[in-house]
């Protein structure tokens, strides 16, 4: 590890967790410590401090009984890591790592909790987004600063995030196999962090151990499908679709296809390698209840998966309630990625 990423994971301390996420049916976990919390270790420790190039960690208690030291990194040996990319469609400011915070406290709090060696939550730059109603980017007051992380344009997000993982797998964490889950549009670059990162015009300087296995939750697969043709009942959203596409990708609908994960050139789950004699395992989930995203994304993502046979093996899980709904309560989520976690021995 070198100095500069040590020195920004020692610089947060480790706040530790007490509450039980559920205090109705979990009660015998109130006032104890269920695990441990960094909040913005900034992963290019080397740039200017973005706080949307941060991650955040949480991680069991150690087996010692004492809280962790500063510079702890649990050892990922037999123990798998959870990664976690928020959505928002590359935008939304007010959705970010913190997503991820409900999920965590229920893995913690679950019997097999202690399992996990750690869990991050990715922040990475946002792209404009001059409708915003209370935060605009650019700011639409004259002579305010804009943010440039929040002028971001793909492959911008798709770079902090494979910046993020890389960090965490130079620290030592995340080395063995691990699980990458998304939300939503973290969901299309969890699947684009499995692809080769020379599609996205970056040096393999970048390069990551990639994921054993990828989750997707309520995810976007095929934006150029959705604004193409919505099916019926997500029709009012072509425009919202469209705005957020456009200024993530740019107007060229070339470019949306090639960055999406289920209507990429070529057919990219060979450029996957999910580690030696291992299966690449894929999970997708979606509500049917989910009134931003249809089925219809998880089905075109599945297809194309299943193009060849024999070579991903697709699973799904149900879940219900709204779009955002999975990681609000996180309940749900958090039984989702135990089970994947724990299927991982058995790949
Ligand atoms: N809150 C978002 C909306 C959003 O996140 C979204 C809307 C429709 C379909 C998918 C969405 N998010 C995916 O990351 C926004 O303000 O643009």
């Amino acid at each position: 590890m070198s100095s500069p990423d040590w020195a920004a994971w020692a610089s947060i301390p480790w706040t530790p967790l007490t509450a039980s996420p559920d205090t109705t049916t979990i009660t015998d976990t109130n006032n104890k410590t269920i695990g441990y919390h960094k909040h913005h270790v900034p992963y290019l420790p080397q740039s200017t401090p973005s706080p949307w190039q941060t991650l955040d960690v949480w991680i069991p208690p150690p087996s010692t009984g004492s809280p962790p030291p500063r510079n702890l990194i649990p050892s990922s040996a037999n123990r798998p890591w959870l990664i976690f990319i928020h959505g928002g469609a590359w935008r939304d400011p007010f959705v970010t790592s913190s997503a991820f915070s409900s999920a965590a406290l229920h893995i913690l709090s679950s019997p097999t909790g202690p399992q996990i060696a750690g869990l991050a939550s990715l922040n990475y730059r946002l792209s404009p987004y001059p409708s915003h109603p209370t935060s605009p980017s650019p700011p639409s007051k004259p002579g305010a600063t804009p943010d440039p992380a929040r002028l971001a344009r793909h492959p911008d997000h798709i770079h902090d995030v494979l910046a993020g993982i890389g960090y965490l797998q130079r620290l030592g964490a995340a080395s063995g196999p691990y699980v990458l889950a998304g939300h939503s549009c973290g969901a299309t670059m969890a699947f684009q962090a499995a692809m080769d990162p020379s599609r996205w015009g970056l040096s393999p300087a970048i390069c990551i151990a990639q994921p054993a296995a990828l989750v997707g939750l309520n995810g976007l697969y095929d934006l150029a499908g959705f604004i193409a043709s919505p099916p019926a009942k997500y029709a009012g959203l072509r425009d919202a679709y469209a705005e957020f596409t456009c200024a993530a990708f740019g107007d060229d609908e070339t470019a949306w296809r090639a960055a999406c994960p289920a209507t990429a050139d070529g057919w990219w789950p060979r450029e996957w390698d999910a580690g030696r004699e291992r299966r690449r395992r894929v999970v997708l989930v979606q509500s049917c209840e989910d009134s931003l995203v249809p089925r219809q994304q998880l089905e075109s993502m599945r297809g194309y998966l299943e193009r060849e046979e024999g070579v991903v093996e697709v699973l799904e899980m149900e879940a219900l309630g709204e779009h955002d709904g999975i990681w609000v309560s996180g309940e749900r989520m958090a039984q989702i990625l135990l089970e994947v976690a724990a299927g991982l021995g058995q790949a």
